[in-house]
């Protein structure tokens, strides 16, 4: 007899301008998994479609999903994959563009596991999964609340900080193929309340309009550049400490007001931490902030660059198209092709049977 369930993971924008590893909003590009346990195999048979379907890797010890789901699986007890399992994948959320795509599978891993093992974790305990392996809360946070949220690290004891800042290469290790299921050193287990994150309110009236260029910036690289230019000033200056944290405290409340105040809301959505080192990756993202305003395109209320990028994120009340094209128009400057969407903010992940 075979069952089976469905996981649905949202994108997500991190950042929102100020809110640099902080603040994240869940969108309505779905990651989502279809769990059938019962059809004969001995290995997790993954098959995909969607975004990312070319080059994800579909052996369950090499996925990402996978290897989170037997992260936590390990970690409660159980050695490996229940038996005759297949996975089919459908993917909305392209990779490496700051739509979140990476924090989506590490949530559906979490979810996976957590469901195989019948293991009932609280959402607080999913979120430590998750962060063991995304070490910034603002990406998965969003993903497995849903809203717009803001999160940060708890400062825990040495032990725990030690236990929660294990090398990912522990977390997930390269599972040797001829290891049968003898893989060795138990796997770290995240120490508890490793994150906390609070809710804030949305205006449903306030959509997220994703002008996504058609090329791809990996996380990893987009924080590496963060950090080499930091190194060489040392630390972010003050001056752009406090211009940030100003903008995030009137932010995290103006979206949730109506009517929405596009003046506030288009000044509190600058960023003077990150988004100034990343544009040497991105090209037009200066002109993109600086060219177009709430008075030369109404119905705009703040431009941002989305997560690590390229993504740029506008949020607007109308006039969708016409912020849009004007996006696309100064990306074509600079011989970037673009695509766009409107987005809704979408509600937390979910597992159906
Ligand atoms: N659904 C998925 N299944 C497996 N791996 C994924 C999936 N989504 C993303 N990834 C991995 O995450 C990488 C992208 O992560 P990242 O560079 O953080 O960009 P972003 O999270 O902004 O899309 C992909 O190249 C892929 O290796
Ligand atoms: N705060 C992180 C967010 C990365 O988001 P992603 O969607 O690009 O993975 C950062 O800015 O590095």
């Amino acid at each position: 007899m075979t069952s089976s369930f469905i996981i649905r993971v949202p994108a997500t924008s991190a950042n929102i301008g100020p809110g640099f590893d902080v603040v994240g909003l869940s969108l309505s590009l779905y990651l989502t998994l279809t769990v059938t346990i019962g059809e004969t195999s001995t290995l997790p048979v993954i098959t995909y479609s969607g975004e990312g379907a070319d080059e994800v890797p579909l052996d369950p010890y090499r996925n990402l999903m996978t290897r989170v789901a037997l992260y936590v699986l390990r970690c409660n007890g159980h050695r490996t994959f229940p038996p005759d399992l297949s996975i089919h994948c459908h993917n909305q959320i392209p990779f490496g563009r700051g739509l979140g795509s990476s924090g989506a599978a590490v949530i559906a891993g979490v979810l996976l596991g957590d469901s195989l093992g019948k293991l009932n974790l609280s959402r607080e305990r999913m979120l430590d999964y998750a962060l063991m392996v995304e070490r910034h809360p603002d990406n998965v946070t969003a993903a497995l609340v849903g809203g717009f949220v803001g999160s940060y690290l708890r400062e825990l004891d040495p032990q725990a900080t030690e236990a929660a800042q294990v090398p990912l290469s522990e977390v997930l290790p390269e599972y040797p193929s001829d290891a049968g299921e003898d893989w060795g050193l138990s796997p770290p287990v995240p120490p508890l309340g490793i994150g906390h994150y609070v809710r804030f309110k949305w205006n449903s009236s306030i959509k997220a309009v994703a002008i996504i260029p058609r090329f791809e910036l990996s996380t990893a690289k987009a924080r590496a550049v963060l950090a080499r230019e930091l190194l060489e000033e040392r630390s972010v200056p003050l001056p752009s400490q406090v211009f940030n944290m100003q903008r995030l405290a009137v932010l995290t409340t103006a979206l949730g007001q109506t009517p929405p105040d596009p003046e506030l809301i288009f000044e509190a959505m600058k960023d003077r931490v990150h988004q100034p080192y990343r544009k040497t990756l991105i090209p037009g993202l200066p002109a993109v902030t600086s060219l177009i305003t709430p008075a030369s395109h109404p119905g705009l209320l703040g431009i941002c660059l989305s997560g690590a990028g390229p993504t740029i994120l506008a949020l607007a009340t109308h006039n969708f198209d016409s912020i849009a094209g004007k996006i696309q128009e100064i990306f074509q400057q600079e011989q970037i092709t673009v695509d766009w969407k409107i987005l809704e903010v979408a509600g937390g992940s979910t597992v159906d049977s």
